[in-house]
Order: C-alpha cells, then sequence, then structure tokens
C-alpha cells in the first residue's frame, strides 16, 4: 500500500517532490502539479482537489485538448501492450474495461477511432465512476455534441478522476503531529 500524506506534510513540500507524489493526479501532466504546488497552503482536502480543478479551468482551451489528448484511450492499444500507468491501469480494471468480450472490444475500438476523429482528442470518462455498459453507452451518446461541449465534460470528468487518485495518495484523518 503506498504511503498516505497528511496534509501539514504536504503544505511543507518543495515543488520538486510534491511533483513526483502528485504529478500522476492528472494522466501524464506533471505540469499541472507543478502549477498547484504554489497554491499551498491547503487548509482541508477540499481545498486541495479545488486547486487542481481551478488550475484546469484556467487553462486555455487549446491546453486543455493537450490534457485530454494525455489520457489513453479505454481498452486501446496501451491496455492491451500492459504499458497503461499503473492509476490508469486500476481504473479501467475497477471498470471492467480489461476484461471485455471480443465484441465489446471491437465495439469500444470502432467508438474510440470515430470519438477521436470527429473532435481530435481522445474519449475521457472517469472509469472508477462507471462500469463498462454506461461507458459503452456513453461513447456513443456524446459522439453527438459538438466540439466545445466534449471539451467541456472531459474536463469535467478530468477533475473526476483527479479527486479520485488524490483520495489514494492523502491522508483524510487529522494528524496527530
Ligand atoms: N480515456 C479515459 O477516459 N481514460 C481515463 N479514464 C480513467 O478513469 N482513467 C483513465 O486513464
Amino acid at each position: 500500500m503506498a504511503k498516505l500524506y497528511y496534509l501539514d506534510e504536504v503544505n511543507n513540500l518543495g515543488y520538486g517532490e510534491f511533483t513526483d507524489i502528485f504529478g500522476n493526479i492528472v494522466e501524464h501532466c506533471p505540469v499541472i502539479a507543478a502549477a498547484v504546488w504554489s497554491r499551498r497552503p491547503f487548509s482541508d482536502f477540499r481545498s486541495m482537489g479545488k486547486a487542481f480543478c481551478d488550475v484546469l479551468d484556467d487553462l486555455p482551451g487549446c491546453v486543455k485538448e493537450g490534457v485530454l489528448r494525455c489520457h489513453p484511450d479505454l481498452a486501446g492499444r496501451l491496455a492491451q501492450m500492459d504499458t497503461l500507468t499503473s492509476e490508469s491501469k486500476n481504473e479501467q480494471k475497477t471498470a471492467g474495461l480489461l476484461d471485455l468480450s471480443v465484441e465489446e472490444q471491437l465495439l469500444l475500438s470502432k467508438n474510440n477511432a470515430s470519438y477521436m476523429s470527429k473532435f481530435q482528442f481522445p474519449f475521457v470518462i472517469c472509469a472508477r465512476e462507471n462500469k463498462k455498459d454506461t461507458i459503452l453507452t456513453n461513447i456513443v451518446i456524446r459522439q453527438e455534441n459538438c466540439k466545445d461541449v466534449e471539451l467541456n465534460i472531459g474536463i469535467e470528468e478530468v477533475k473526476k478522476i483527479a479527486r479520485l487518485r488524490l483520495m489514494n495518495i492523502i491522508e483524510m484523518h487529522q494528524s496527530n503531529i
């Protein structure tokens, strides 16, 4: 089990250590953690989570697209090669995406490709808050949206993923130190 950090420890970290620890709160985007560092001290878990959300909200649209592009396709090539980050692998596993039937795999691959071709960024959804059936439904429905709407939905999903990843690293109980 990975070490859990108390907020008072987090508030005292230098930016190098902070970025090492929180660099994948947003998938493959350590620059977001490096920006969040300067928003310390955090009074509670909520304010730390909000700092990640605020940095994401402040990004221009083209960089938000870049953040989405740092996410792997669900049950895509990286999953098949077993080269996902440990966070993404656990999330995809929890949703049942690493255990698809041949038909489900083909359906998801086809929709990953058509979504990408329409929006030029991958379909992003918080896998831990969904199951494979809702993901397979959502990837079809969301292709009806326009690009601006999908960019916003994608970033909101990144925030949900970030909040759950943060919960795995931050000790929620008060430190007695
Ligand atoms: N494409 C996509 O949604 N990927 C992400 N979703 C999630 O919960 N973890 C991921 O890596």
